[in-house]
């Protein structure tokens, strides 16, 4: 019948007009209480409209939830909407029996040409419930089956945890992770394949990595998931055999859990197609509509509105902090140069996702209780193979958890200037 979609439009009005005070959000599965969707509200924030601040709280920054972006979205809720039939794909597979949307990687491929981030000429591509199930998807389909010798799995400290702890969980014949990249740069095993997790921009450090192993046994895996203009000038495509983006951090949807890889050689591309087959039988449908639908707002004019609102929120943050940190000589924070960027034609210094903080004094070096007794709380550095100096920080949380964070960093700050 004419009109089905009115109720449903209406539903999604009603939630979304529940203002939670600008300190949360009310969701269409969210709970409801005496027939009124109830605010999930932003850290340190409560009551029914989030409107109760609670000044003794902590700061949060521990996690990479990207919800810089949210704001954005609000701003462009009627582009980036979707409704979807009660009906809609609810086959197994796409019309041309794939598991990919042919329709979605054509907008990949036009995105990528227009920040101008990847080179897509000759690759495949297969797409992963984020790209944290691609990562492992890599590593089996560049380890050699039934050999007698594992491949090994490196990458360089610091990196991020999931590396290691996600290929230890599998426990597989084929594939085994051994540490630092440094231990296996002259080794003289010329037979066991060695995966290299090049991270670049780098998760806690910001630094644009290259593979650091070299010679034909060396499979680098590229992970690219920062490799945006929030975050990091892009000065040249990138060009690997194997390269992996996610959309948690370039239109912060981290809850759709979507990711994608570009690859170049076709029995790699095949067996993480087959991984993908045999995982869960491809990403969800639901999931790639809705990618669809956001990657059409991001691509609209050819991605300014979307990658202005993201540098110029990390770059207004990193000033803050910055200037927060500028008279303190018990803390520091990487340091980065300016350089130019190909997508805005500017030289711009990165902005990236975190902070990775060093106590630098000696007594302080178990720097995450450092942080947390001073109310904020970090990611402990030894999380990524780091020493305990270090604190990673989010920074691309909700604006009042950066607030939170700066008002909290400039409280110590002023303490150790008295
Ligand atoms: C959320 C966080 N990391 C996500 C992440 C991922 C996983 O992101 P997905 O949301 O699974 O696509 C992959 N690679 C790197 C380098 C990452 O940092 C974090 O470090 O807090």
């Amino acid at each position: 019948e004419v009109g089905w979609s009115r109720r449903a439009a209406e539903e999604a009005e009603a939630v979304a007009a529940v203002s939670c005070s600008g300190h949360g959000r009310a969701y269409l599965d969210g709970l409801v209480v005496d027939g009124s969707p109830v605010c999930e509200c932003n850290t340190c924030f409560g009551g029914p409209d989030c409107s109760q601040f609670s000044a003794s709280c902590v700061a949060d920054v521990d996690s990479g939830d990207p919800l810089f972006l949210e704001p954005f979205w609000m701003q462009h809720a009627a582009s980036s909407a979707l409704l979807v039939a009660g009906w809609h794909r609810m086959s197994y597979s796409f019309h041309d029996h794939s598991l990919i949307s042919k329709e979605l990687e054509e907008l990949i491929r036009k995105l990528h040409a227009i920040v101008g981030n990847a080179n897509t000429t000759g690759r495949f591509i297969v797409f992963g419930a984020g790209s944290i199930q691609l990562l492992n998807a890599a590593v089996h389909a560049l380890s050699p089956h039934n050999s007698s010798a594992p491949a090994k799995v490196v990458a360089t400290i610091p990196f991020y945890p999931v590396y290691k702890s996600q290929t230890d969980f599998f426990r597989s014949v084929d594939f085994q992770f051994v540490g630092d990249t440094s231990l296996w740069k002259n080794t003289s095993d010329t037979t066991s394949n060695l995966i290299e997790f090049v991270t670049a921009p780098n998760n806690p450090d910001g630094k644009l990595n290259k593979a650091v192993l070299q010679g034909p046994n060396a499979k680098p895996i590229y992970d690219h998931a920062y490799y945006w203009p929030h975050f990091t000038p892009i000065p040249a495509p990138a060009d690997e055999d194997l390269m992996i983006f996610t959309f948690s951090k370039l239109t912060g949807h981290a809850g759709s859990r979507f990711g994608w890889a570009l690859i170049k050689d076709k029995d790699v591309y095949e067996t993480m197609s087959n991984y993908m087959s045999l995982n869960v039988d491809g990403v969800s449908r639901d999931t790639q509509l809705r990618a669809f639908k956001l990657l059409k707002v991001v691509t609209r004019g050819r991605g300014r509105e979307i990658f202005e609102f993201g540098y110029k929120t990390m770059k207004d943050r990193w000033e803050k902090l910055n200037r927060a940190l500028l008279m303190s000589r018990r803390f520091s924070v990487q340091e980065s140069s300016p350089q130019y960027c190909t997508f805005s034609g500017k030289v711009k210094r990165p902005s990236p996702a975190y902070a990775w903080l060093k106590c630098e004094k000696e007594e302080d070096k178990e720097c995450y209780r450092v942080l947390k007794k001073a109310g904020i709380i970090g990611r402990n550095g030894t999380l990524f193979s780091a020493n305990s100096s270090y604190v990673r920080l989010s920074l691309i949380k909700t604006q009042d958890d950066f607030d939170i964070l700066l008002h909290q960093i400039n409280k110590l700050v002023g303490e150790e200037n008295g």
